[in-house]
């Protein structure tokens, strides 16, 4: 039989089936999967001459799933702060994509962000960007399991939808099979593809089954030109064009009426928010407390890091239970483990992987992240999910695994094919960082070329 280890931890988390908080309990992990949950002398008797890794001190629950990243442009990080949307993507954001992008910029950019990503207690993450097929190789280098998305957009620059679309296929043809990577469909907006694009691709999604991914109702602009060119909201166009349904992830939703809610609610659309993105491009605050009451299925993501500008799910996640109070008026809203739910089961359920990731259960993948919790800065502990949620940063991760492998411990990487890896592309970092500002040269003096 293959070898067992006991992760043996003070509080287990599961996030499912209930709320509770299983104290003295750990699990056991045989061949990649959890084979059982139980108290610690309980599992030591059923598992004689099993490996064990005391965790003393230290809250265990399921990895954090971030819904929606653009892992490439974490070599874009702090290339464009301080403006809007339109203004950051038009201005900034495209133009140095279009001088920059190559299958090394979305290799090496998504490597830097997988192992911010694992460091901080990622185990999971849903992309969306150009060459989808180095943002696989560079997820199964790191060891981060990864849904790929492939970018499908209509502007004016952009090379043709219908080779992007076939890129994005031909990516997931290539890595069939991987138990670590799904692929994902990704027009970017409905505001940069059009009708025949859009009905297209949920024809194409639903023959060979795949999710979608689209930012939807990110600014209140877009729902205005919208209206005025389409004589209907974005979310109503997405419903005459037949994408939304249950294999839709609807990214940031921030300016969403009662109607919008109620469309995305009835076609099991899901939700992928990122707070900290939409505060920095000041979108909006997104109605989640209203979203959760509507049945929505709601994940939590970081977006990329030059809209963030971190890739930090404990931050993100933070931030969502803190916002959805505020934006609401009511202390109650997005209570801490239903956030902690959004931000583990909630994206593993949008990426149609709930049965194998997102929670602490038997036969789920073991992908697991230990917080620290008995620091001086974190005691005394009442409740650790209140803690995970909102004392906890991502300095307290202590040890990270994924397929019940260790993956990050104190904030390095441990294995060594991503550890090489990193390496490699830290020693070309200050080459991407002239390149970036050379197309950005005269607006910002931190950006000089110097
Ligand atoms: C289809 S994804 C790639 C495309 O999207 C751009 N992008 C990154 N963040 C956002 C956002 O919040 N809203 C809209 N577009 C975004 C990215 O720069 C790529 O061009
Ligand atoms: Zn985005």
């Amino acid at each position: 039989m293959a070898p067992t280890t006991l992760l043996l931890p003070d509080w287990l988390i599961p996030v499912e089936p209930d709320q509770a908080v299983l104290a003295g309990h750990g699990i056991a992990v045989r061949d990649g999967r959890i084979a059982d949950i139980a108290p610690h002398a309980v599992l030591r008797d059923r598992h004689p001459g099993a490996a064990e890794r005391p965790l003393a001190g230290c809250a265990l629950l399921p990895g954090f799933v971030n819904l929606h990243t653009h892992a490439a442009m974490s070599l874009l990080r702090g290339a464009g702060d301080d403006l809007p949307l339109m203004a950051w993507l038009q201005e900034r954001i495209w133009p140095l994509e279009r001088k920059l992008m190559s299958a090394d910029f979305v290799y090496d950019g998504s490597v830097l962000a997988f192992a911010e990503m694992l460091a901080g207690g990622t185990t999971c993450c849903a992309d969306m960007y150009f060459h989808p097929e180095e943002v696989a190789r560079a997820a199964l280098s790191m060891g981060i399991r990864a849904a790929v998305g492939g970018t499908v957009f209509e502007i004016s620059g952009a090379p043709p939808a219908e080779q992007m679309l076939a890129q994005a296929l031909a990516a997931h043809e290539k890595y069939r099979g991987e138990p670590g990577l799904r692929f994902m469909l990704a027009p970017h907006a409905p505001y940069t593809v059009g009708d025949d694009m859009l009905r297209h691709l949920a024809a194409v999604a639903e023959e060979a089954d795949l999710t979608i991914a689209i930012h939807l109702h990110e600014t209140r602009q877009e729902v205005e030109e919208a209206v005025a060119m389409h004589g209907m909201r974005p979310a109503e166009r997405l419903a005459h064009l037949g994408l939304l349904s249950p294999r839709l992830v609807a990214v940031h939703g921030v300016h969403l009426d009662a109607d919008d809610i109620a469309l995305l609610a009835s076609h099991g659309v899901s939700l992928a928010h990122c707070p900290a993105s939409n505060l920095k491009l000041a979108s909006g605050l997104a109605p989640v407390a209203r979203l959760l009451e509507a049945g929505v299925n709601l994940g939590i993501g970081t977006d990329g890091a030059a809209s963030n500008n971190r890739l930090d799910m404990l931050s993100e996640l933070r931030l969502a239970a803190l916002l959805a109070k505020g934006a609401s008026g009511d202390a109650r809203a997005l209570p801490a483990h239903r956030a902690l739910h959004a931000a583990t089961l909630g994206g593993a359920k949008a990426l149609g992987w709930d049965d194998r990731i997102g929670s602490v259960a038997v036969g789920k993948y073991a992908d697991l992240v230990a917080i620290r919790l008995d620091s001086a800065r974190l005691a005394p502990v009442f409740d650790p999910v209140s803690h995970v949620v909102y004392a906890a940063g991502r300095e307290d991760v202590e040890e990270v695994w994924i397929d019940g492998r260790t993956v990050a411990k104190k904030l390095q990487l441990t294995n060594s094919p991503s550890k090489s890896d990193l390496e490699r592309i830290m020693s070309r970092i200050s080459q991407w960082r002239l390149r970036a500002a050379g197309v950005i040269s005269g607006t910002n003096t931190y950006l000089s070329q110097e």
